[in-house]
C-alpha cells in the first residue's frame, strides 16, 4: 500500500472557487515527494485535505491507509505537519514549544525527545530562549522540530524553506534526506525548483489539477536544448529535444569534423520546463 493515495479529490470554497478539481496521485513509502505550482494552484488545500484539516467536496484520499477525516486521531499520531507559517507560542522557550507538541502526541521521555528534535535542527543551544527572540529561519527550525518530535512515519511540509537563507535551506534538505533514509515519507510543497529537483518525484499542480507527476530528470527531458555549433566562420543554432538521444542525433550531422571548432549546449532548467508546462496547460 502506498503512503498516499488520492483519487479525484475535489475541494470547493463556496460556489465560485474550485481549489482542487479532481486530483489523482500516489506517493510511495519512503519517498521524498515535491508539490509545485503557482500561487493559488491548490497546494495548501491539498495538504490540508491530506492531514484531515478540511473536508473535501468530492473524491477519495488515503494516508497510511487511513481516511484523513474518519481516522484523524490515529492519523495525527502517525504524521507530522509543518504549516506554511509557524504556529508557535512566542513567549515560551523553543524547548517548551517542542515539548508541547510532543505532549499532545503522548510522546514518552518527552524532555529528552524534545531535546533530540532540537538537536536534529541544530538549535540545541537556543533551547531555553523564548521563540520571539529567535530569527525567522530559527522559528522555522523550531516548527520543523515540533513536526517531527513524535517520530512520524510521514511528514507534510508546507513551504518549509520559505524565507530561509540558502545555507540553512541546504541544511533542511540534508535533514529531509536523513528522515527519508530512516524510512519516513515526505510530502513537501515548494516554489523553488532547485529544491524540487532534489525530490524523488515532483507533481506540478495548476488550477487544482495535477498536470505532470514524474521524476525531476524525466520532467527535464520534456524541455528543449539549444545547440550552438561554430563551423569555420559560421555559427549555427538549433533547438532540439531535451533527451540525451536528441543531442547525439543532432551531433551526428557534424561527425566531429575538424572544421567544427566549438559546440555549446544549453538545456532548459527545471524552472523553464515547469513554466512551459504550466503555460501550455493555460
Ligand atoms: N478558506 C478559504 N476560503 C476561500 N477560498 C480559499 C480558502 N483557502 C484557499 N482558498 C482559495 O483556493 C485556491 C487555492 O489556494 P491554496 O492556498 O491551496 O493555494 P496554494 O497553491 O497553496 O498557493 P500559494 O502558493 O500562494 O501558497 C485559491 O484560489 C485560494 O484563494
Amino acid at each position: 500500500m502506498d503512503a498516499i493515495e488520492v483519487e479525484g479529490l475535489e475541494k470547493r470554497y463556496g460556489k465560485k472557487v474550485q481549489a482542487l478539481g479532481g486530483v489523482d496521485l500516489s506517493v510511495g513509502r519512503g519517498e521524498v515527494f515535491g508539490l509545485v505550482g503557482p500561487n493559488g494552484a491548490g497546494k495548501t488545500t491539498l495538504i490540508k485535505a491530506l492531514v484531515g484539516a478540511l473536508r473535501p467536496s468530492g473524491g477519495r484520499a488515503r494516508v497510511l491507509g487511513l481516511d484523513p477525516l474518519k481516522d484523524r486521531p490515529e492519523l495525527r499520531r502517525r504524521i507530522g505537519y509543518m504549516p506554511q507559517s509557524p504556529v508557535l507560542y512566542d513567549d515560551l522557550p523553543a524547548l517548551e514549544n517542542v515539548e508541547f507538541f510532543g505532549a499532545a502526541h503522548g510522546v514518552r521521555g518527552l524532555r529528552e525527545r524534545a531535546r533530540e528534535a532540537l538537536r536534529f535542527v541544530e538549535l540545541e543551544e537556543r533551547a531555553n530562549d523564548p521563540v520571539h527572540t529567535l530569527s525567522g529561519g530559527m522559528k522555522n527550525r523550531v516548527s520543523l522540530a515540533c513536526a517531527l518530535v513524535h517520530r512520524p512515519e510521514m511528514l507534510f511540509l508546507d513551504e518549509p524553506t520559505a524565507g530561509v537563507d540558502p545555507r540553512l535551506r541546504s541544511r533542511f534538505w540534508a535533514a529531509f534526506r536523513e528522515l527519508a533514509r530512516g524510512g519516513a515519507t515526505l510530502f513537501i510543497t515548494t516554489h523553488l525548483m532547485d529544491e524540487a529537483i532534489l525530490c524523488d518525484r515532483v507533481a506540478v499542480l495548476r488550477q487544482g489539477r495535477v498536470v505532470v507527476c514524474d521524476e525531476p530528470r524525466e520532467i527535464l527531458q520534456r524541455g528543449r536544448t539549444r545547440l550552438l555549433v561554430r563551423e569555420d566562420e559560421r555559427e549555427e543554432e538549433r533547438i532540439i529535444g531535451g533527451r540525451a538521444e536528441d543531442l547525439a542525433e543532432a551531433l551526428h550531422a557534424y561527425g566531429l569534423r575538424e572544421s567544427v571548432s566549438a559546440v555549446s549546449v544549453e538545456a532548459d532548467s527545471l524552472e523553464q520546463v515547469v513554466l512551459s508546462i504550466i503555460g501550455e496547460e493555460a
